[in-house]
């Protein structure tokens, strides 16, 4: 019987930033993620999401702030690489050509010294045995990406952070693959990072949802309210485009790049619409806009709150 609580806490970032030379590409960012959920990182190109993928992943290391795996700081890294798992977005380059998909399989098996089969594996992502005799060149997009999803769940992880996992796929199979890793969380209790540009598909798929600007995360809390009463002027702006996958918020205006220079203040202000003249100056605090958790970095709600 499975006794972990449903919402453990599995990975928990604390005031992460990670600095480029002159460039923040992440600026104080705590995260959660709890076991049997799905938490959506959503923002646009260069807000820093997959920054946040590869600290959570341990790839790269933070200029400063702390991560904590089952509540505990990570001391043995070996041990951290094999509970947090990562999918990538393209499951073209993550599949070496010259080798099956039992090779890929079965290596992974093998330093994790699981007992499970290649066969097993394969059923979890709901592919056919056979298919652990073919080639990468031999399968889809979406086929490639079931198999590095079972190469991650090989090591029998807690948390699996998905960056960009269905982008790249035909839209009419993207559904399946996100339907596949809703039902590893569930059957699992796997915490799954789920970092997108489609808000939308946040909606749909993840339990939470993070809105990610300019390095900082602007608004959090469970996916509904975020997607249908956005509070922070950039998930609106955000949600508007939506429809348009192609229309980018940012677009509209100046580069990201020129705004990443705000470096006190909130770094939306540039381009909000409803900006006041402290928001120049000072940082938003989160401020909490219902009773639910939900909450924004925004000064339009703090007075509200007080
Ligand atoms: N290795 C690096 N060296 C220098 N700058 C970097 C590096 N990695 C990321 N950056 C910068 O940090 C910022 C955030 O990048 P990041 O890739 O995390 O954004 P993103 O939201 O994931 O975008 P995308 O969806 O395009 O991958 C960008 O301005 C980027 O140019």
């Amino acid at each position: 019987m499975n006794t972990v609580p449903y919402f453990e806490a599995a990975l928990e970032a604390k005031g992460l930033v990670k600095t480029y030379k002159r460039v923040r590409a992440v600026q104080d960012v705590s995260i959660v993620l709890r076991r049997g959920r799905v938490t959506a990182l959503v923002g646009e190109s260069g807000s820093g999401k997959s920054t946040v993928a590869k600290l959570l992943a341990r790839l790269v290391e933070p200029t400063s702030g702390e991560i904590l795996l089952d509540g505990e700081k990570v001391r043995r890294v070996r041990e951290y690489r094999r509970k947090v798992q990562m999918v990538f977005q393209d499951p073209f380059a993550s599949l070496n050509p010259v080798h099956t998909i039992r090779y890929h399989l079965t290596r992974p098996l093998k330093i994790h010294k699981r007992t499970e089969t290649v066969e097993e594996l394969l059923q979890r992502v709901n592919l056919p045995p056979d298919f652990a005799a073919r080639y990468p060149h031999e399968l889809s997009g979406g086929q490639r990406q079931r198999v590095a999803i079972a190469r991650a769940l090989a090591a029998n992880p807690e948390v699996l952070l998905a960056d960009e996992p269905v982008s790249m796929l035909d839209v009419s199979i993207r559904l399946g693959v996100l339907n596949l890793l809703l039902d590893l969380k569930e059957r699992l209790k796997l915490a799954v990072l789920y970092i997108t540009h489609d808000i939308a598909s946040a909606r749909y798929f993840a339990d939470e949802t993070f809105v990610m600007y300019g390095g900082q995360i602007v608004e959090g809390g469970d996916s509904e309210s975020v997607t249908q009463r956005p509070a922070h002027p950039y998930t609106q702006l955000l949600i508007e485009s939506a429809p348009d996958p192609e229309r980018s918020v940012v677009a509209l205006d100046a580069p990201l790049e020129e705004t990443a220079e705000v470096s006190t203040g909130c770094q939306f202000a540039p381009r909000c619409p409803k900006v006041q003249s402290r928001c120049w100056s000072e940082a938003p605090p989160r401020t909490e806009v219902d009773s639910c958790g939900h909450w924004a970095a925004c000064w339009l709600y703090v007075e509200a709150a007080a």
